[in-house]
């Protein structure tokens, strides 16, 4: 008991342990809410007797679900911590429907479909109709009915023409799922509720229901939430009103106040402190969200000292934003002796496209980082066959990527005759480039028997490759750039209706549209490293010249450069000199690092159109949304914005609305903190660890060449050239 309580403050401490049935624990960010939470699930099982197998909790997210789950069984023991009902409210509801949706009339051994699958149905109907309506956004839209409970009839109704197309899709739509046993995501919630509706019999066991980030849920959420308490009414939720960022996704606000009047007897606790960040960083983050004159008053005191002010920095292009976010990652954590660790650090990112330059630096400079929520740049799949494309031409002997496109677009080249031509060559040790390139040319000894049809196809693909060879080397004349070669290789394999094509069936989830968007970012990395090839910005020493004459050409040498980088920053599972799992730098959207704290963090591109992003409705949200960015910092914070746009290299940006204000400025630095020993000892307070001694903090100064952040100008104008090289 004693431990489970030694840890929390007198509010935490009331909320673990308040015998009232209905609690609302609202409280601003890094004030202990899920950590309370999580006690207080600990609390119901260990001292009040509570089996694990009658209490429900409810997460936002998988992740969350696993570190509540761990921390639980760090105190119950992982025997309890196994029965409980913890998890999404997905997963929750799926598990009742599996175990009782036969009394609703679900039949066993249903299917999920995910929203791959559905875009993919949607997509069929609206063709299959001809229907007017945008395409894109026909799947959300019936998502977002869902989630308000409304059924296609009651769009049918509408004196709107345009309700009444998406009716009808609507209503294709429910038949496609309901022939194919398919249940989608937003089915699990509704069903579920039909299903305790009806039969309440399914919960009677449930004794204590609880919900994390209670402020995201939403209609079918809550109504789910109350139906699964319906005996006993003994809810316990946390939340907090400042951070609600997902309306987009239905998510209602609104349930905070449907709780206090539906369950007249509950108790709000409000838990003030905050643990995680330096009072600099509360202080800025404040008047970021209390820009907000709508919202609700809510003290926040920080436990931690001032700390350093927040660092608001203006740099010329997102390219040298990238670089700088390198730069200052290597000097902090250099200057801070053994206080820091790659982990440590996280970027995050209002949309995950705005990830490809931060990867190409950080894997240039050697640093290992991950990626939360989504692929890495360099691991999507329609760059990756793109990527293997120029592999295989710059070194046609790399067998694996060979193996991987040479029938990607599909040329009939089964897997069966693949494996049989990767055997004899790896027995006649000679490469499968060889071979294939023996078979399209009819010649040679290959045992291998390959088709008619598959013969065909690796002729085209040779020819594809050699085309392409020929381009980059000397003899050929045009004057050819790493982004015409990338053209070339997208034309000649059609990869856009390629795209398009596999966009109409099912495909790790991703649209078209979000696809090539990829492919036009990697064009705009290879447009770039053209412009500066074609600038000269790279002098060759005179010495090289001659050598240069007769070496591989300058494209052969920039995509060997290229690939080399990308090999770098796609280093997935790295492991350090003791076989240990290497720490990473997290990349991460700002949605994505909710609930979650590191003690750097550097929110990149804070222009207006990225946040608030030019398509959002609700600057509101926008704003919570870099709200909840900057509370995730313990010590360090940065804030950073590309003054020009990369595609348009005219165009300029602004700083996020939300930044520019001068109430903010005495609250932010302009550039990074100089780092001393007072400082060190600050942020190792404030991070609970151990201060470096001095002796590794001055071997870290001697070690730098810039001990200040004060390689770029402050107002964000461009370097001289050779700051600005590529290399
Ligand atoms: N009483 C306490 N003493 C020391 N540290 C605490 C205390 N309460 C919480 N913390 C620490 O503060 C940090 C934030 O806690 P937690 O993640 O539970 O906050 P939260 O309110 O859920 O945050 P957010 O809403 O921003 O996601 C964690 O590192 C946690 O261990």
């Amino acid at each position: 008991m004693d431990d489970l309580l030694q840890n929390l403050n007198d509010q935490q401490k009331c909320a673990v342990t308040s015998p009232h049935p209905t609690l609302q624990v609202l409280a601003p960010p890094g004030s202990g809410k899920t950590k309370t939470l999580t006690a207080r699930v600990a609390y119901l099982i260990s001292k009040q007797g509570y089996k694990p197998w009658n209490i429900i909790v409810c997460t936002f997210t998988v992740k969350a679900a696993r570190e509540m789950k761990e921390r639980i069984r760090g105190i119950v023991g992982e025997e309890l911590e196994k029965k409980l009902q913890l998890g999404t409210f997905h997963s929750i509801g799926r598990r009742f429907l599996v175990s009782y949706g036969h009394l609703i009339g679900i039949k066993k051994g249903f299917g999920i479909a995910d929203s791959s699958d559905t875009k993919a149905i949607v997509k069929r109907i609206h063709k299959r109709l001809r229907s007017p309506l945008e395409a894109g956004k026909i799947a959300s839209r019936i998502s977002r009915a869902k989630a308000k409970k409304k059924r296609p009839a009651e769009f049918h109704g509408s004196k709107k023409i345009e309700e009444q197309d998406f009716a009808r899709i609507y209503e294709e739509y429910e038949a496609t799922l309901a022939s194919s046993n398919l249940l989608d995501y937003d089915d699990i919630l509704l069903r579920c509720v039909e299903l305790l509706h009806n039969h309440p019999e399914c919960v009677a066991n449930v004794e204590a229901v609880l919900i994390d980030e209670f402020q995201d849920t939403n209609i079918v959420q809550y109504e789910l939430m109350m139906l699964f308490a319906q005996h006993r009414q003994r809810i316990t939720i946390v939340g907090d009103p400042d951070q609600s960022i997902y309306s987009f996704r239905s998510a209602e606000i609104e349930n905070l106040n449907r709780m206090t009047k539906d369950l007249k007897d509950t108790l709000s606790i409000h838990l003030e402190q905050n643990y995680r960040s330096s009072a600099a960083i509360l202080r800025c983050a404040s008047k970021v969200i209390q820009q907000d004159a709508n919202r609700i008053k809510k003290p926040l005191t920080a436990t931690h000292c001032l700390g350093q002010r927040p660092v608001l920095r203006k740099l010329p292009s997102a390219t040298d934003e990238a670089a700088w976010i390198v730069t200052e990652i290597k000097r902090i954590k250099t200057l801070a002796g053994s206080l820091f660790h790659h982990d440590d650090f996280a970027i995050l990112l209002r949309s995950s496209a705005l990830s490809l330059k931060i990867e190409t630096a950080l894997g240039k400079a050697g640093i290992p980082y991950r990626m939360v929520g989504g692929f890495r740049f360099f691991d999507r799949k329609e760059v990756r066959v793109l990527l293997d494309y120029l592999r295989v031409i710059n070194q046609p002997n790399h067998n694996d990527a060979l193996a991987r496109v040479i029938n990607e677009p599909p040329r009939k080249i089964g897997e069966a005759t693949l494996r049989e031509l990767l055997e004899e060559a790896e027995n006649k040790k000679v490469s499968l480039w060889s071979l294939v390139f023996a078979i399209a040319q009819c010649r040679g000894n290959v045992r291998t028997k390959v088709s008619a049809s598959a013969l065909k196809g690796m002729q085209s693909f040779v020819n594809i490759i050699l085309t392409c060879q020929s381009k980059i080397k000397r003899e050929s004349d045009e004057i050819f750039s790493l982004v015409n070669l990338i053209g070339t290789i997208i034309d000649k394999i059609e990869f856009r209706s390629f795209l398009q094509k596999r966009g109409a069936g099912k495909d790790e989830g991703e649209d078209f549209e979000a696809r090539w968007a990829n492919v036009e970012e990697l064009l705009a990395q290879a447009t770039e490293i053209s412009a500066i090839d074609a600038l000269g910005l790279e002098f060759p020493d005179e010495d090289l010249l001659e050598q240069m004459e007769t070496g591989p050409s300058p494209l052969e040498e920039t995509l060997a450069q290229f690939l080399s980088n990308v090999a770098l920053s796609s280093n997935a599972e790295l492991k350090d000199a003791d076989g240990e799992a290497t720490k990473q730098v997290t990349i991460s959207t700002l949605h994505g690092a909710k609930g979650l704290e590191w003690p750097v963090v550097f929110i990149a591109g804070v222009y207006d159109g990225s946040i608030p992003h030019s398509r959002a409705d609700d600057t509101d949200e926008e704003r919570r949304l870099l709200y909840v960015g900057m509370t995730r910092a313990q010590s360090l914070l940065y804030l950073s914005c590309p003054l020009n746009s990369s595609r348009e290299s005219d165009s300029e940006h602004a700083v996020s609305p939300f930044l520019a204000v001068p109430e903010l400025e005495p609250y932010c630095l302009q550039q990074g903190p100089s780092i001393s020993m007072a400082i060190i000892e600050d942020l190792a307070r404030i991070l609970r660890r151990d201060c470096p001694s001095d002796r590794t903090v001055i071997d870290g100064a001697l070690a730098l060449e810039r001990i200040e952040d004060d390689l770029y100008p402050l107002d964000g104008s461009r370097l001289g050239y050779q700051a600005m090289s590529w290399e």
